[in-house]
């Protein structure tokens, strides 16, 4: 717990520079304001004569010398002013110091959610196989606004310390006896309320695991959300929404009773303290009315400092979960960068971020991708999912890759784009191996159209300037023209200003990854791949994808998945996977007139398929 307390105000530190320790000097000056302020109304109270200030043993007596030079109302009058100066002044100060700790929690925040999100996106594909998605949600949302409650919770915490130790002080130069009995129950209390600031971390892991699995639930509900309504599963996600919810609220009842109880029992122990002090004064040691006063100001100055300080450490404690979710997941990420030299560094990408991410100059493909006795399988799966493949892609030709589902036909693809790195076996571009250092050049000269297309929430002009902002109208209507999305689009109300994804304008499977082709190839790729939609296309559809890749062979390199092999009639060379083992390679012709071959059996299931 401490390590990651220290952890953190280290990195504060590190984020926020000098301000902090500005930050901790206003404290220090608002709370000795506050306590001369405070302390002022022992001498106000005996200029109304109601004690003396020499009969309570301070060292007042030159104040009351030098006050004695003036008139009694003079007196009042100055006294009284200065009262008023210093608790302005404090607030004043008091309204600068909020504004400097929100922004020192701002920017604490915003450092650690831009380091966090570029950490995760900038992370290997490897990383988010292993991982559910939702998690990054959750971390980036829920548990980062935990951390910048903590932090704020953290500064007041540092705000309180420096209030009580200057408290403290002042009340020691009151009376250091007193002083020193109630500090030292103070921390009696403390050491007797430490399993509280245990079960508050205990507490706060729960509601971490708790709002994770919330978070997960319904971002999976409404992810399958279709299925829920057609297999009528309403009840039943219902019946799960409540019981959690349920828990949470358990969960933060639980907090607050435990809060609550321990400021009960500073309530009442201070109770039983000053009735027991007030008792012993007047009986047993017969302490003047004045000093008792005295008692108790200084008591009520300080009991409620040691109060917020438990109470604070109780909430401090039930965040730090949320700080260690957020710490571990930039650990892991950092751990699973894509490349070494890509920085997560906050001031890094705090710069001109855009040139630090694509300064890369793309690959040319040239002769071929070799893949040579390639051998891969998933994190925690024994079996593997490709095994001794080796195929070659020739450069500027039409390459199918073929198989039935679950063959590893994606896998391949996954490999080709240095997205995954082989176990054993290599990668050739040009008969260079892929090395981690080629692997965003390479990356970036590939236009990758996937099964499941992609579009933002927002216009199709926004969604094609995604690849090149500096894409011309004309430039765009071409790469629709090409991808025989332009008639569709111009039957659109509003044309390329059309807002497409959830809420525009629903495009069918097939209008979607057209668009996502006409996408790719505004990037000008060196190499197209296309996982083909299953269902997506029909069949005019299809022929006008055909058409269009029909025009780029010849000039660009590309690879399809194809689930059609219609659309593959052309294809310089046909790869044909069987679990994971590349079982026929050659040219489409040479492959569909081999009677004995898998490829010549595909196609006369899919003839039959499509003959019934
Ligand atoms: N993330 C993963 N973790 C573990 N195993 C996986 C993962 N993704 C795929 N596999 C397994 O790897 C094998 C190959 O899968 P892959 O997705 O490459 O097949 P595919 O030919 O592309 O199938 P489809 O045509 O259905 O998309 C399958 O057995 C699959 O179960």
């Amino acid at each position: 717990m401490i390590s990651e307390l220290r952890f953190y105000m280290r990195k504060l530190r590190d984020v926020t520079g000098p301000i902090l320790y500005w930050n901790l000097l206003g404290m220090i000056c608002i709370s000795l304001m506050e306590g001369i302020g405070i302390y002022m109304l022992v001498p106000m109270l005996s200029l109304i004569g109601i004690f003396e200030m020499g009969t309570t043993g301070l060292q007042l007596s030159w104040l009351s010398e030098w006050l004695g030079r003036l008139s009694e109302n003079s007196q009042l009058v100055l006294i009284l002013s200065i009262f008023v100066v210093i608790l302005s002044g404090q607030a004043w100060l008091q309204r600068m110091q909020t504004i400097r700790n929100t922004r020192i929690q701002q920017q604490f925040i915003r450092t650690l959610r831009q380091e966090t999100y570029r950490a995760i996106i900038m992370a290997k594909w490897s990383f988010f196989l292993q991982k559910r998605k939702s998690d990054f949600n959750h971390i980036l949302t829920t548990e980062l606004a935990r951390v910048s409650q903590g932090t704020n919770l953290i500064l007041q915490m540092a705000a309180s310390l420096i209030f009580t130790a200057i408290q403290i002080g002042l009340a020691f130069w009151l009376s250091a006896k007193l002083t020193a009995i109630v500090f030292v129950f103070g921390l009696l209390l403390f050491f007797v309320l430490k399993k509280f600031v245990q079960r508050a971390k205990q507490i706060g892991d729960q509601t971490s695991e708790l709002s994770q699995h919330y978070y997960n639930g319904i971002t999976e509900h409404f992810n399958g959300i279709k299925d829920i309504k057609s297999n009528m599963l309403e009840e039943s996600h219902i019946g799960w929404f409540e019981k959690i919810c349920k828990r949470i609220e358990r969960n933060v009842i639980q907090f607050s009773q435990l809060n609550s109880g321990t400021q009960l029992i500073h309530r009442v122990s201070s109770a039983v303290i000053i009735a027991a002090f007030i008792y012993l004064s007047l009986r047993v040691l017969a302490v003047p009315p004045a000093s008792l006063l005295l008692i108790i100001l200084i008591f009520s100055r300080l009991w409620p400092r040691f109060t917020s300080i438990q109470s604070n450490l109780e909430y401090i404690s039930s965040m730090l979960p949320a700080f260690q979710l957020v710490r571990k997941l930039q650990a892991e990420t950092n751990l699973s960068r894509e490349i070494s030299s890509s920085t997560t560094d906050t001031r890094a990408s705090n710069r001109n971020t855009e040139k630090e991410i694509h300064p890369i100059q793309p690959l040319e493909l040239m002769r071929s991708i070799e893949c040579i006795n390639v051998t891969y399988r998933y994190e925690g799966s024994s079996a593997y999912s490709l095994e001794n493949v080796s195929a070659s892609i020739p450069a500027k030709g039409m390459t199918a890759i073929v198989g039935k589902s679950g063959a590893g036909k994606s896998t391949l693809i996954d490999l080709i784009m240095g997205l995954v790195r082989p176990e054993s076996g290599q990668i050739l571009i040009d008969g260079v191996p892929l090395f981690e250092e080629q692997l965003l050049a390479w990356r970036s000269s590939i236009g990758y159209v996937s099964q499941d297309p992609f579009l933002f929430h927002t216009s199709i002009r926004e969604n094609l300037r995604l690849v090149d902002p500096d894409a011309s109208e004309e430039q765009m209507w071409q790469a629709l023209q090409f991808s025989s999305s332009a008639a569709f689009v111009r039957k659109l109300p509003h044309g390329l200003d059309t807002m497409i994804g959830d809420r525009g304008i629903r495009l069918s499977g097939g209008e979607r990854q057209r668009l996502v082709l006409a996408r790719a190839m505004l990037r000008n790729p060196s190499v197209l791949i296309l996982d083909e939609a299953t269902s997506a296309l029909d069949s005019e559809n299809e022929q006008h994808i055909h058409e269009a890749l029909e025009r780029l062979k010849g000039h660009v390199t590309i690879i399809v998945i194809a689930h059609r092999l219609s659309t593959i009639r052309t294809a310089d060379r046909v790869i044909v996977l069987e679990e994971g083992r590349v079982i026929q390679q050659g040219g489409y012709q040479q492959l569909s007139t081999d009677p004995v071959g898998t490829f010549s059996k595909l196609l006369n299931m899919q003839a039959g398929v499509v003959g019934q």
